[in-house]
């Protein structure tokens, strides 16, 4: 069990290493200013080692937070744990509000004059714009002077970042947040407990897609949210390129199943101009903003958009099967009957690929807590939303195997260089 001093050690350490891995690469040290929002995680930074970069970054956030825990003691930590709900609601107001928005970037702007054009009570909008300077977004300098920090000038500038934002604290926090009570309830009730936690945030609705099904402004938000997400880092779909020989097929046919807006379509459409891709989603919201968007760059002739359910027979023929963050939104036995609905169309040799984060070893650790903390919250939210989870390899192998044994492994792709995504490749044969 490390001490506060083996910690402090382990950062200073760290620390170095990634001052000397910026400087070979020749980015710039990470400030608070405003004019250093550069991320030096990104998957795409030209820099040949993004992933020693990475690396040591991961390992002082580790060190950190383990710092943190222990400086704080039991009582304060647990206790600030209980507190992060504020810290969503306090983004999640400044996203909802446009607050980083209304600073034009590179200059301050008075606190009674921002809290005069957001027109609620002064007291209420201070507070919150207090708060969120608290948390490292916005400075105050002087006193009712505020102006951007890195963090708040990319929320200002990142419409995408804002998008995000925007849905963790609306949908996915309302549903997080009932997981409790659904555990509990679950517990004392059995079977007739509710399905999932979203059934007590949304209880009006059968599940949370038919509440986004009949809430034009949640589906808005919900497909702005999933194509924003592609360009987040970690979250990237770029991933796919390198991870499957997409040019083995040719001009083949790649059929991207509950795509949405189609921005896994999108990005494999660019960098792989023979390729023809079918987007089909249940979802005619999204399905019709995929369609502005291909229109928009230029591939409208390339990318169809198709309302297809996929609980029901598929019905065209293809290369490739992609399913990118889907099986992770159901139970084991309904992920099954998605594959069996495959079947009539399935040619021997096609392929059906799985774009889903994959459960870490174990036993979990603190000790390396950072490197998989998308994919446990990612997991939380599928336990809330769906009363499902993400899963290990051998779990999928389970289901295809209960699919049909003309199934087989090909290979598993592990999230590289720090991607949340791995590729499972099945052929049909
Ligand atoms: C988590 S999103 C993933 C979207 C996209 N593949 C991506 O990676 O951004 C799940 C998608 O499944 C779609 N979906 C849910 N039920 C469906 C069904 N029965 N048939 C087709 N699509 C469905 C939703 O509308 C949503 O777009």
């Amino acid at each position: 069990m490390a001490t506060i001093s083996e910690l402090t050690q382990e950062i200073s350490s760290k620390a170095a290493e990634l001052e000397q891995l910026l400087n070979e690469a020749s980015l710039a040290q990470p400030s608070f200013s405003e004019h250093s929002a550069h991320d030096f995680d990104s998957r795409h930074s030209q820099n040949t080692n993004s992933e020693a970069l990475r690396q040591a970054r991961n390992a002082l956030i580790n060190a950190t937070q383990g710092l943190t825990q222990l400086t704080m003691g039991p009582i304060d930590y647990l206790c600030s744990l209980s507190w992060s709900a504020a810290k969503v609601a306090n983004l999640g107001s400044l996203v909802r509000l446009e607050i980083p928005r209304r600073i034009p970037l590179g200059k301050t702007r008075n606190l009674d004059d921002l809290v005069a054009e957001i027109g609620l009570p002064a007291i209420v909008t201070a507070r919150v714009i207090r708060y969120a300077i608290a948390n490292g977004i916005f400075y105050e300098d002087p006193v009712n002077v505020i102006g951007h920090t890195a963090s708040s000038a990319k929320l200002a500038s990142d419409r995408d970042l804002h998008n995000y934002c925007l849905m963790w604290s609306a949908e996915i926090s309302s549903h997080l947040v009932k997981l409790p009570e659904a555990l509990y309830k679950k517990q004392v009730y059995g079977p007739k407990g509710p399905e999932s936690a979203a059934n007590l945030a949304f209880p009006e609705f059968v599940d949370i897609f038919e509440y986004f099904e009949k809430r034009t402004d949640a589906a808005q938000r919900y497909s702005l949210y999933l194509g924003s997400r592609a360009k987040i880092p970690c979250w990237s779909a770029d991933f796919l390129i390198g991870a499957w020989d997409w040019d083995s097929i040719g001009s083949g046919t790649v059929v991207d199943v509950g795509g949405s807006a189609g921005s896994t379509s999108v990005i494999l459409a660019q960098a792989f101009p023979f390729l023809r891709l079918v987007s089909e989603d249940v979802a005619p919201a999204a399905l019709k903003e995929g369609e502005a968007i291909a229109l928009e760059l230029q591939l409208g002739s390339r990318i169809s958009f198709v309302q297809h359910d996929f609980f029901k027979p598929q019905k065209i023929s293809a290369k490739v099967y992609i399913f990118k963050s889907i099986l992770h939104d159901w139970p084991d036995a309904t992920c099954v009957k998605i594959i069996k609905a495959l079947l009539p169309a399935l040619e021997s040799g096609a392929h059906v690929l799985i774009a889903e984060t994959l459960m870490p070893a174990e036993p979990a650790l603190r000790t390396n807590a950072w490197d998989f903390e998308g994919r446990r919250v990612e997991d939380q939210i599928m336990i809330a939303g769906h009363a499902a989870h993400e899963r290990t390899l051998e779990q999928f192998k389970a289901i295809f195997a209960e699919a049909s044994d003309s199934f087989h492994f090909v290979g598993a792709k592990e999230g590289a260089d720090g991607s949340m995504f791995s590729l499972i490749d099945f052929k049909f044969s």
